[in-house]
């Protein structure tokens, strides 16, 4: 789509280079979000985590009451893990921003007397910026020319509908802020139609809406997947607190050292918490935009990757995403449907003089070739809407002044009376009334063009007096109708096979258009999509949210929708309860982009849709969204897997440990070696995010199911505590352990059943034939090793470790082994009776 820009001639000097750099250094960059901290501040703010001053307390306490080994192990331990952490995050961050500069806001401006595309970032006050149709504005300014300039400030005022701008008369006052007054415009709106050259007032917080907002990218509410990852955070806190209590309630009662028994429980907290979480899914996230980004696609919001996983319904508009948006201008025929020059010259009269954002049919008509409009002067334009369908504008040559209207049939013969006939001898064009049969002839027409897959245009004129210089849509009403332009907008080569493959993923993909039905159904036709249900904007608007909600499941055509409708539609699949995407690229598009779980735009889309959306295709190849899909649903199996593996191994080892306070006549481990043992664990699944998914949990939609996580942890948790009580016997009354050496070979043992399960719990089917990522291997065979060796080193008297005899190590191997089998088992008999119970929904 090409914008109109540079209309306006450039008459105010804009800044030069230098003085704008000095006035970015004393206004700051033009943008809304807080700035980032520095490095060190960062970092520092990871020792504000609740879970990392529990533990600074527990080690100031114990280098307090001379146990300077605990307190010295605890420290290097957090120190370890807030770096690990911070350099795994801070590098997905830094990743994931340098990807969104690449979809950054360009503005036009002058600067040093010439045109310069800047990021929007670096706007400073008394900038002159060049705004055309389809630009967001980039900061509060001042007009300084407006030509048919209409801006629809929605986000400030909530008006829906355009407000038309003029140069500001008289000198405006920087410090007072009225979005009602004309002459100015303000950051967050957008132009909807014409040029204007504006000179920036205020910058960033300073603006208006910058003053009401914190931040101009309204958050979106929260997703799926982010109000999951609250939900399980709440039941892992609820579990810790009630497991902590208990353990000290028990020591309390058997009269157990009390500090002990507090460091007990902070170490059962912390071995609780799923404290890799965050660096899990950051890391996973960012290592799929990074993926995405290979592809052409750049991902602007993080999450929307786990929600572009979860999708289970694609609402799409149709020209430029579906099809070329290279559209060709085909026939031009008066309303008896005969060729007619005059009607072309009619429709290009309107294309090459309005001023809104050139939608692909202007840009068909003004390339259809030679058509002489010498003579004719503009002198005014009602701007293209939605809501209306039309556009229209006021031109003259020597003899006439007309208003010409183009637009959408419907819309255009619901406000005509009257048809041309013919000509007369002097050229001039007979008239005649438009009744019901002629009316009906037109119709007929128009249905024949659809049915061959030809968008339609129809253009309609009125006669004004010679003094009619204001035009307003009012005036859009007794037009004579001139005929009819029809275009063919062929498929994209690459959407027959993208839907196909998002339909074998599980992805329904619906059409939201605000073309006619019947050109829609062709495209369809042409796609291979069968239509299974249709609604038009009318049906839409007569009917309730409640309705709606009812009757969208059935239909994958919504023809003749404008915005709010489209919008409406998607709030109702999203209340029954879909994930669902939408892909669009167009000013109408952009509430929907923004309403929408993931909203996908196009490079070559407007700034308005592309702010609104959270992902952009840098390439017209709709192939990459089955990628993206495909991305998704990774990193969600590689998070997935962490958050089983919290739940069922480790809060079974944490269980069984509070458990085992009641019978042990002594702590079943040091504070200081649970901490130990969390650590080494979290280390071994660090490698987490790089690892392989197998095809089946690529193949469906996957969403955040707490039902599912519960379900797993009360099945497979036990197990892990089963083999721990059987450890617990075989050590005291097998190996007739003492205090120590219970505690080391428990240590050795839960670490290598903890650890080693993930290789069980990382596949829903055979692990033997699901290849796990050779990091992980290494770290969690490695780590597994370094406990086994742990109570022949150095380190073993600082840790309380002693070495074991080698029968323990010959039960140990067996235990384990018996341990991994009986998860196997009882795994695929979950899984086989879960998909019994929640077989995949049909979409
Ligand atoms: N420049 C224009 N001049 C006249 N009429 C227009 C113009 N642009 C759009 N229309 C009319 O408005 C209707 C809706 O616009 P448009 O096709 O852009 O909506 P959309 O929802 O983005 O549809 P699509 O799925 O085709 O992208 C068009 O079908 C056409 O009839
Ligand atoms: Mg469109």
């Amino acid at each position: 789509m090409d914008k109109i820009a540079g209309t306006v001639s450039p008459s105010a000097a804009g800044l030069t280079g230098s003085e704008a750099a000095a006035r970015l250094a004393r206004f700051g960059p033009n943008v809304l979000k807080p700035h980032r901290r520095s490095v060190a501040l960062q970092f520092l703010a990871r020792f504000g985590n609740p879970l990392v001053i529990v533990l600074l307390v527990a080690c100031a306490i114990s280098a307090a009451t001379g146990d300077a080994t605990s307190a010295a192990v605890i420290a290097v331990m957090v120190l370890l893990s807030v770096v690990l952490d911070f350099v795994q995050e801070y590098r997905a961050g830094q990743a994931a921003e340098q990807l969104s500069q690449q979809v950054a806001l360009n503005v036009s401006v002058l600067r040093d007397g010439a045109r310069a595309e800047i990021p929007a970032e670096q706007l400073v006050p008394g900038d002159v910026v060049l705004l055309s149709a389809g630009d967001l504005v980039p900061a509060d300014a001042q007009v300084l020319l407006a030509q048919d300039f209409f801006v629809n400030q929605a986000l400030l005022t909530g008006e829906a509908f355009p407000v038309e701008r003029h140069a500001a008369t008289a000198p405006v006052d920087v410090d007072r802020i009225d979005t009602e007054t004309d002459g100015q415009v303000f950051m967050g709106s957008n132009v909807v139609s014409g040029s204007a050259q504006v000179r920036v007032l205020r910058t960033a917080k300073a603006t208006a809406i910058g003053r009401i907002a914190q931040d101009l990218e309204k958050r979106p509410p929260p997703t799926a997947f982010e109000i999951g990852t609250r939900r399980f955070g709440l039941l892992i806190m609820r579990l810790t607190l009630l497991l902590v209590l208990f353990t000290i309630l028990v020591n309390a009662m058997f009269h157990r050292p009390l500090l002990e028994s507090f460091l007990f429980g902070v170490a059962l907290a912390v071995g609780l918490t799923p404290e890799l979480l965050p660096m899990i899914v950051s890391v996973t996230l960012s290592r799929g935009a990074l993926r995405m980004a290979r592809r052409q696609v750049i991902v602007k919001r993080l999450s929307a990757i786990q929600d572009m996983g979860a999708m289970d319904v694609l609402c799409t508009d149709k020209t430029g995403t579906l099809t070329e948006a290279r559209i060709r201008l085909e026939q031009h025929l008066d309303p008896a449907g005969n060729d007619s020059a005059r009607v072309l010259r009619l429709a290009f009269l309107n294309s090459a003089n309005e001023s809104g954002l050139k939608s692909p049919l202007d840009d068909a008509i003004l390339a259809h070739g030679e058509v002489d409009v010498s003579g004719w002067r503009k002198l005014d334009e009602v701007p293209f809407d939605f809501e209306r369908r039309r556009v229209s504008v006021l031109v003259e040559d020597a003899t006439q002044r007309l208003l010409i209207v183009k637009g959408a049939p419907e819309d255009v013969l619901r406000v005509c009376t009257q048809v041309e006939d013919g000509t007369d001898a002097d050229g001039s064009p007979r008239t005649d009334a438009l009744d019901d049969r002629r009316r009906q002839a037109c119709t007929s027409l128009l249905d024949r063009l659809a049915d061959q897959g030809f968008r339609v245009l129809a253009v309609a004129w009125r006669a004004e007096p010679g003094d009619f210089i204001d035009a307003t849509a009012a005036d859009e009403t007794t037009l004579v109708l001139a005929g009819f332009v029809a275009f063919l907008d062929p498929p994209k080569q690459s959407a027959k096979p993208a839907l196909a493959a998002l339909a074998a993923s599980g992805v329904a993909v619906k059409i939201v258009t605000g073309d006619n039905e019947l050109v829609a159904r062709h495209v369809c036709g042409e796609l291979g999509l069968a239509v299974t249900g249709v609604l038009t904007g009318a049906q839409i608007e007569a009917m309730n949210d409640d309705a709606l909600r009812a009757g969208v499941a059935s239909v994958n055509l919504f023809a003749r929708a404008n915005p709010q409708q489209k919008t409406r539609v998607l709030l109702a699949l999203k209340a029954r309860g879909h994930v669902v995407g939408y892909m669009g690229d167009g000013i109408n598009d952009a509430p929907s982009l923004h309403a929408a779980d993931v909203g996908i735009s196009v490079e070559s889309g407007v700034d308005v849709a592309k702010q609104a959306a959270a992902m952009i295709l840098m390439r017209s190849d709709l192939g990459v969204l089955h990628d993206g899909i495909i991305e998704g649903r990774r990193t969600f199996g590689n998070v997935m897997k962490y958050i089983m593996m919290a739940t069922s191994s480790n809060f079974g080892n944490m269980f069984s440990m509070a458990a085992a306070t009641l019978f042990l006549p002594y702590l079943p481990m040091l504070p200081l070696q649970v901490l130990l043992n969390n650590f080494l664990y979290d280390l071994s699944e660090t490698p987490l995010p790089l690892d392989n998914v197998d095809d089946a949990d690529l193949a469906r939609p996957r969403r955040w199911d707490m039902a599912f996580i519960r379900d797993f942890m009360a099945t497979i948790g036990p197990i892990s505590s089963l083999f721990d009580f059987l450890t617990f016997y075989v050590l005291l009354k097998v190996l007739e352990a003492g205090e120590r050496e219970f505690h080391t070979g428990w240590f050795v043992e839960s670490l290598a059943t903890q650890v080693l399960v993930i290789f069980i719990i990382r596949t829903r089917g055979n692990p033997l034939k699901s290849r796990p990522h050779p990091l992980l291997v290494a770290t969690s065979l490695g780590i597994v090793a370094l406990a086994a060796i742990l109570p022949y080193t150095p380190l073993a008297a600082m840790l309380g470790l002693v070495p074991l005899p080698p029968e323990f190590f010959a039960i140990l191997g067996a235990m384990v082994a018996a341990y991994l089998l009986l998860v196997e088992l009882v795994k695929r008999w979950f899984f086989r009776r879960w998909e019994r119970r929640h077989p995949p929904v049909a979409t």
